[in-house]
């Protein structure tokens, strides 16, 4: 018998909304809504990383902290370990607050600048009442040591750390509590690609020491797939394509999909090509979204029932699917169209050596 999923986000709907304060009512602006996540359904199953790609905007960040419930949803549900988050009782919340954590992207801005290292690893067992101020420190001793830094670091203030250090504390700060679940939101993004490269092998020794399950929000493709076992691709607050990372990356069936992975910089191309397409003109505004496929402005396989009817709901349950009426033909073009080639070019999960030190 199969485990459930860890997390199941289904239909999930964040909306924000602009000219929304008394004083636009009182100049008689209508409340405009921004569909930053427009009906998102994914799972997480236990101890696997999903990685949520798309590109800047697509509505990545607001998915993974409406999940966590940092955001209200406007709808939709998540359920983690079999309970509804967004109906927990104080008591459910507090506790979920501990198993589902969050590493952001900026380590500059993340950390508070006037708490020590320790303190800042340890906020969490001191809001939650979890440990005396003696434990707390040993506590942060041991994760500092864990996350590759050291334990006489621990009464240092974060302007003293390197950025890469600075995502190391990041992310002991996320494992104080022993979460089940962490949300990694670009956790690498701001980092130099040699630095990259050791803190998502460290995310990997974590996840198998502590038996995590990550969620792992990223635009980089190369970096994604050196550290997912499935992906799920996201436009224009909706996802278009989830299934395991090779299959995405190998046999991609939304041409959303084709056209991220043709537009990758050759210095990322790990193993695969370009098709000397590229990925043209803006992402549409979540205000005002496209009718009918929220891609059709932008694709190349798009036919006139693109314009006008939704596509597919793809199945969450399936192992690979495509929310597109033209996934069949865009398969075959992937397939057929002669790739380029590609110089063996860096690859960011084996690239650096060097020391953030
Ligand atoms: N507080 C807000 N008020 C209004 N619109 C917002 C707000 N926060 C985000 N948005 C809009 O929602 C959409 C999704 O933003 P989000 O940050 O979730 O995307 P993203 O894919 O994570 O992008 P990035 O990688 O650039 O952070 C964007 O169009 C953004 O401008």
């Amino acid at each position: 018998m199969t485990e459930d999923p860890l997390v199941e986000v289904e239909d999930l709907e964040k909306y924000y909304f602009e000219n929304d304060t008394l004083f636009d009512r009182l100049l008689g602006r209508e409340p405009q809504a921004v569909r930053a996540v427009d009906g998102v359904s994914f799972d997480v199953e236990r101890g696997e990383t999903l990685g949520l790609v798309g590109e800047s905007g697509c509505g990545k960040s607001t998915t993974s902290e409406t999940l966590l419930a940092l955001r209200e949803a406007t709808g939709g549900s998540v359920r983690f370990d079999g309970a509804d988050v967004f109906e927990m009782t104080s008591r459910e919340r507090t506790q979920f607050r501990q198993d589902a954590q969050i590493v952001f992207q900026d380590p500059f801005s993340s950390l508070d600048p006037r708490m020590t290292v320790g303190e800042i690893v340890t906020e969490g067992l001191r809001i939650h009442d979890l440990a005396d101020s003696a434990e707390r420190t040993e506590r942060a001793k041991e994760l500092l040591e864990r996350v590759g830094l050291s334990a006489r670091q621990v009464d240092r203030y974060p302007h003293e750390f390197s950025g890469g250090q600075r995502q190391r504390i990041g992310i002991a700060r996320a494992l104080a509590l022993d979460p089940e679940f962490v949300v990694l939101d670009e956790p690498v993004s701001a980092l130099d690609v040699s630095v990259q490269a050791q803190v998502l092998n460290l995310l990997e020794d974590l996840q198998d020491d502590f038996g995590l399950t990550y969620l792992f929000v990223a635009h980089d493709l190369s970096v994604v797939r050196h550290i997912s076992d499935r992906v799920a691709v996201m436009y224009l607050g909706k996802v278009v394509e989830t299934g395991p990372v090779d299959e995405i990356f190998e046999n991609p069936r939304h041409p959303y999909t084709q056209a991220l992975l043709d537009s990758v910089p050759r210095a990322s191309v790990e193993e695969y090509g370009r098709r000397g397409g590229t990925l043209e003109g803006d992402v549409p505004s979540p205000r005002n979204p496209p009718t009918g496929c929220r891609f059709h402005t932008r694709c190349p396989h798009a036919r006139e029932a693109c314009k006008r009817e939704l596509p597919p709901d793809y199945d969450v349950g399936a192992n690979h699917d495509a929310a597109c009426f033209r996934a069949d033909d865009a398969h075959e073009y992937w397939q057929s169209a002669p790739l380029e080639h590609v110089d063996e070019t860096e690859d960011v999960a084996s690239g650096g050596v060097a020391d953030d030190d």
